[in-house]
């Protein structure tokens, strides 16, 4: 049996919604065999990241030898990497591996203020791994910091996802749930260098949105790794985020985590009927 594989470079979230938990979960949810190279591990809940303990680029080298001289992989996603050494350190890996198919989820803020990108490293992210991006995920804040712009509308957001086009990522996502300018819709924008596409579904009124920015990356890597182009990756990746924020799982305090399991079992019921 062959399975496709997929590796997710970044922090881990002790809260188990985002970060590398959310991703593994994702993977496995999406039939891929999921690998990671941790960057940071965090301590972190519904209410707060509490703690950031970044990892040496060593370690976080070494952890993506492991997987290039071994398992190999079949897709990449990068998501909190933290400093512009560890930006730096990943990229020279992707180089060294020939990894392409690289989805990178700029991880900036996390919900509650916390920085998960030093503001050094912005830099290394714009010039060093945006031109190794086939697909790169930004949320609104992101997308302003990277391209410089502020953002509005829709119309902001396309031409923001053609400046970072420019900066060398093949596929622009420009995630729409910032986007306030719609509040009945969220419109996730794909644009390939030439054309844009639109993901919309309805906006749900909850609270518990911790790691859809994960999740909705790591359902994209999936889909790639299994071969899918990316405009059917970023179809699939929309209806897993979807399913995973509709039937919330409502856990902590704070801002809880989605329902990973969501999508599968909609599949399941779907192909029961
Ligand atoms: N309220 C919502 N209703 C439906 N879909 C949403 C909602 N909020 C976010 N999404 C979806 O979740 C994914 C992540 O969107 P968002 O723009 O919030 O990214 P993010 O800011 O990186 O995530 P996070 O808020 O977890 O940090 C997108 O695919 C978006 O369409
Ligand atoms: C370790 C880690 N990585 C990423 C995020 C952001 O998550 P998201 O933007 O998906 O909510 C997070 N809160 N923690």
């Amino acid at each position: 049996m062959t399975i496709a594989r997929a590796l997710t470079v970044a922090g881990s979230d002790s809260g188990g919604g985002a970060g590398i938990q959310a991703d593994l979960k994702t993977f496995q949810e999406l039939d891929v065999f999921g690998m990671t190279a941790l960057t940071a591990v965090t301590a972190q809940n519904t209410l707060g990241v509490h703690g950031i303990y970044p990892l040496t680029v060593e370690a976080v080298q070494k952890q993506m030898d492991a997987i290039g001289e071994d398992i190999g992989t079949d897709a990449v996603k990068t998501g909190m990497l933290f400093n512009s050494d560890i930006i730096r350190g990943v990229a020279e890996k992707l180089m060294q591996y020939k990894w392409e198919k690289v989805v990178v989820d700029p991880v900036m803020i996390a919900k509650g203020g916390s920085v998960l990108l030093l503001e050094e490293a912005v830099r290394a992210l714009r010039e060093v791994l945006m031109p190794l991006a086939l697909v790169i995920t930004p949320n609104v804040p992101e997308a302003e910091l990277i391209a410089g712009k502020s953002i509005h509308g829709l119309d902001d957001r396309k031409e923001a996802a053609r400046i970072l086009a420019d900066l060398g990522a093949k596929n622009v996502v420009m995630k729409g749930g910032h986007d306030e300018s719609n509040p009945n819709e969220v419109i996730d924008l794909l644009y390939d260098g030439r054309d844009f596409y639109e993901f919309s579904s309805p906006r749900q009124e909850t609270r518990h949105t911790h790691g859809t920015g994960c999740t909705f990356a790591a359902a994209v890597t999936a889909e790639l790794a299994k071969g899918r182009t990316v405009v059917q990756a970023v179809e699939v990746a929309k209806q897993f985020i979807q399913a995973a924020i509709e039937d919330t799982i409502q856990l902590g305090q704070g801002h809880g985590p989605t329902n990973h399991w969501a999508y599968r079992r909609r599949q399941a019921a779907g192909a029961g009927r």
